[in-house]
C-alpha cells in the first residue's frame, strides 16, 4: 500500500500536479498523524456572527453593529461581513483569476517561484523545511503591498486579465481593512483614529491558495491550524473548506454565503486589546471533488510599529499580559523557508 505512493520529497512537485496525476492516493508526505486529523462527526453546527456593514450608516442602528462586532471579536475573534461594499462581480473576477493562473503549465508558474519570504511575489507549494511536520495541499503567491500601483508590474501577467482584476480586488479590500480598523477599534472602545498612520503605511500581504481535490481527504488538511500574525485578514473561499476554532475548542465550518467575505482577527489585535479580543485559530480541509481556491488578504501595521498592549487598555486590574513586536519581528525571527503565519498567538504572552 505505502509503497504504491508517491514518494519524490526533494524535488518540487506542486500539490496540483500530483493530483493531476489521478493518484487514487493521497501522497505519503501530506499525511497527518491521526491526533490531528480533520474529523468531520466532531464538527458541530454552530452559527457564526454575520455583520451587516450598511446598517453602520444608519445612526439609529449603529452602536448594534458595534456590539455585534465586539461580541464576535471577544468570543471567537472571526464574524462574516455582508453589505460591505465590494461588488460581487470584482469578487468573482479576482477568483477567476487565481483559478486561470493556477490551471497554467507549472513551468510557467515556476517562473515566480522563490523560497525566499521577502519576495514581493512568489509561487510554492506545501513542502515547508522549516515544518516538517506539517503537511498540507497548497499552492501561493504572495504580494506585497503599497501602494497597489507600485507592485503590480510584479504580479502574474498570464492569465491576462489576471492584473487588472487582483489590483481592483486589492484595492477594495485594502479600503474595506480601514474601515473595519476603525470599526473594530471602536468596539474596544478606542478612538477610532488610533493607530491611523499606522494603519495607513501597513502592509498587505495577499495569499492566493488552491487546494486541490484530494482523493483521501480524511488524512490531511489543506493548511494547518494557525492564526494569522497580523491585524485583520479579510478572506475570499470559493467553495467551504475553512474551519475556525470556537471558544469550547471545536472546529466549526464557516459555510459559503455568497457576497459575504470573511473577516480574521489577527495576533496584532489580540496583542493590542491586551488579550480582550482573540485572534482566530483556523485551518483548511481539503474535499474529494472539488478544488478549492481561497484569497487571503492579510493586513498588518507599518513594518517597523512595535505592538503592545493599548495604554488605554492596561490597569491594575488588567496587567499588560503581552510582550511588544513589530511585523519586522516577526518577519525576521522566520526562516527564509518558513510559511507566514503557522504560530500560534501565545508566542507573544509574556512570562
Ligand atoms: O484557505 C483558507 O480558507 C484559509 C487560508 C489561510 O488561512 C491563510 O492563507 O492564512
Ligand atoms: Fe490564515
Amino acid at each position: 500500500m505505502e509503497g504504491k505512493r508517491e514518494s519524490s520529497h526533494a524535488s518540487f512537485t506542486s500539490a496540483m500536479n500530483l493530483t493531476k496525476s489521478g493518484a487514487p492516493n493521497v501522497p505519503s508526505r501530506y499525511i497527518l498523524p491521526r491526533s490531528v486529523r480533520p474529523n468531520d462527526g466532531l464538527t458541530p453546527s454552530t452559527t457564526l456572527p454575520v455583520v451587516d456593514l450598511s446598517i453602520l450608516y444608519h445612526p439609529s442602528l449603529r452602536s448594534r453593529v458595534i456590539n455585534e462586532i465586539r461580541s464576535a471579536c471577544k468570543e471567537i475573534g472571526f464574524f462574516q461581513v455582508v453589505n460591505h461594499g465590494i461588488p460581487l462581480h470584482v469578487m468573482k473576477d479576482a477568483l477567476e483569476a487565481i483559478v486561470g493562473f493556477f490551471d497554467l503549465p507549472l513551468e510557467g508558474k515556476m517562473l515566480l517561484m522563490s523560497d525566499n519570504v521577502h519576495a514581493p511575489v512568489r509561487y510554492g507549494t506545501s513542502l515547508n523545511h522549516a515544518t516538517d511536520k506539517v503537511h498540507f495541499w497548497r499552492d501561493f503567491i504572495k504580494h506585497y503591498s503599497h501602494p497597489i500601483s507600485e507592485w503590480i508590474h510584479l504580479w502574474p501577467a498570464n492569465p491576462p486579465s489576471y492584473r487588472e482584476k487582483m489590483g481592483k480586488y486589492a484595492t477594495a479590500v485594502q479600503n474595506l481593512q480601514k474601515q473595519l480598523m476603525g470599526v473594530v477599534l471602536e468596539s474596544l472602545g478606542m478612538n477610532p483614529n488610533y493607530l491611523k498612520d499606522e494603519i495607513e503605511e501597513g502592509s498587505q500581504v495577499m495569499t492566493m491558495n488552491c487546494y486541490p481535490a484530494c482523493p483521501e481527504p480524511q488524512l490531511t488538511l489543506g493548511m494547518p491550524p494557525h492564526s494569522d500574525y497580523g491585524s485583520l485578514t479579510i478572506l475570499l473561499q470559493s467553495c467551504t473548506g475553512l474551519q475556525i476554532m470556537d471558544q469550547n475548542k471545536n472546529w466549526v465550518s464557516v459555510p459559503l454565503t455568497e457576497g459575504a467575505l470573511l473577516v480574521q482577527l489577527g495576533d496584532q489585535i489580540e496583542v493590542m486589546s491586551n488579550g480582550q479580543y482573540k485572534s482566530v485559530v483556523h485551518r483548511a480541509t481539503v474535499s474529494p471533488g472539488k478544488k478549492r481556491f481561497s484569497i487571503a488578504s492579510l493586513h498588518s501595521l507599518a513594518l517597523n510599529k512595535k505592538m503592545g498592549p493599548a495604554l488605554e487598555l492596561v490597569d491594575e486590574q488588567h496587567p499588560a499580559s503581552y510582550k511588544e513586536f513589530s511585523f519586522r519581528d516577526f518577519l525576521y525571527n522566520i526562516s527564509n523557508n518558513a510559511i507566514l503565519g503557522f504560530f500560534l498567538p501565545n508566542q507573544y504572552i509574556t512570562g
